[in-house]
């Protein structure tokens, strides 16, 4: 696997989460090229691809090879917000420019001065939010909601869609102007199922990352398992990936993971392509997270434990993040627990990023 060593790993713990990043197929390697040419340069960046392909991850590293990399690194997703929200928390508002406004704050532009504001989804930008977007490009200055001055930025700019923006702008739904501004440098990011040989080094990426998470000694994958992990169409990309082999070593046994203990959604069904050494294989049973919990809570109580509790803690939120579909506020509810610790806990244990809004 291509281990890509960032210029200070101290300084990019948060950031990288110290992956060993794959990047094994022939077209991830041009790709991880481009970026490295790209980086260092302060061009505003256009990453596409599908969800779950690694654009926010992408967005990351450019940003951790640059010259920028010991200065904030913010993610914004443009989607996340209402209309009338979104100005305020990119541009920032002054007192009183709206009701609840009763504090003056500054927007993620000014808040990442110096470093890199990545705007996820920024075709769900509605058009009042563009036109003030392409003026803060162009000028470099941003003007908070209700006021007149404008704030000088020095930001570098990385956005990604998952929409293919040429038709948005010819759908009328994005501007033109605004989509050359932030189309200098482009990274396309292909489906999982366009790059087979990331498959490997990701599962074993996923595999070490999940099992050091559990505290378990990290299971062999069979070869049966692999096969159908390549043969799968994988419509949640690397996102699903992610969750299949978490989900598999949540269940595994006997120190391997096996080809059904693969759990797939039914969204992606497997290819009928060559059926691999050994026969057919039969397609998993569904699991439903409560399901998941009971066989790994099973688990833990089967073999001896170096730190039982934690473990134990562990699967529970992971559980009910999953239950509540990933809505930390569901959670909450579901475990009677604040908020706060809830999000706490979810950071600790990496299945959200640290902070709420993606700041770092
Ligand atoms: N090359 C890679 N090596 C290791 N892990 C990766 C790689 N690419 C993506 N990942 C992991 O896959 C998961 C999904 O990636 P990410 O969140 O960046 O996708 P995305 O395209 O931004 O998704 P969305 O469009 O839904 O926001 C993350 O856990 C990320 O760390």
């Amino acid at each position: 696997m291509e281990v890509l060593s960032l210029p200070n790993p101290a300084h990019h713990a948060i950031s990288i989460r110290a992956k060993a990043l794959a990047f094994e197929d022939a077209a991830s390697k041009v790709l991880l090229e481009r970026i490295r040419l790209i980086a260092p340069s302060d061009a505003t960046v256009l990453v596409t691809g599908e969800s779950g392909t690694g654009k926010e991850l992408i967005a990351r590293l450019v940003h951790s090879l640059s010259e920028r990399a010991e200065r904030p690194f913010i993610a914004v997703n443009c989607g996340a917000f209402s209309e009338t929200l979104i100005e305020s928390e990119l541009f920032g508002h002054e007192r009183g420019a709206f009701t609840g406004a009763l504090e003056s704050r500054a927007g993620w532009f000014e808040a990442a001065s110096g470093g890199t504001l990545f705007l996820d989804e920024v075709g769900d930008l509605p058009p009042a939010a563009q036109v003030k977007l392409l003026r803060v490009v162009q000028e470099r200055e941003v003007v908070r909601v209700g006021s007149r001055k404008p704030v000088k930025i020095d930001v570098r700019l990385v956005a990604a869609t998952n929409v293919r923006l040429e038709e948005a702008v010819r759908a009328g739904h994005f501007r033109e102007d605004l989509y050359y501004r932030l189309n200098v440098a482009k990274l396309v990011l292909l489906p999982l199922r366009e790059r087979a040989d990331d498959i490997a080094p990701l599962t074993r990426h996923f595999i070490d990352l999940y099992s050091k998470r559990l505290r378990i000694a990290a299971p062999v994958l069979e070869a049966e398992a692999l096969l159908r992990l390549k043969r799968y169409s994988w419509p949640g990309n690397i996102r699903e990936l992610e969750n299949v082999i978490h989900h598999a070593l949540l269940i595994s046994r006997g120190g391997k993971v096996t080809a059904t203990d693969l759990h797939f959604s039914s969204l992606g069904e497997l290819s009928s392509g060559s059926a691999p050494a050994g026969g057919a294989v039969a397609p998993a049973a569904a699991s439903t997270p409560q399901q998941a919990l009971r066989e790994a809570l099973l688990r833990l109580f089967d073999e001896p434990h170096p730190d039982l509790w934690q473990a134990i803690e562990g699967e529970v939120f992971a559980s009910a993040y999953e239950y509540s579909g990933h809505n930390q506020l569901q959670t909450s509810r579901l475990l009677n627990l604040s908020r706060n610790i809830v999000r706490a806990r979810l950071a600790d244990l990496g299945i959200i990023k640290g902070s709420a809004g993606g700041a770092l």
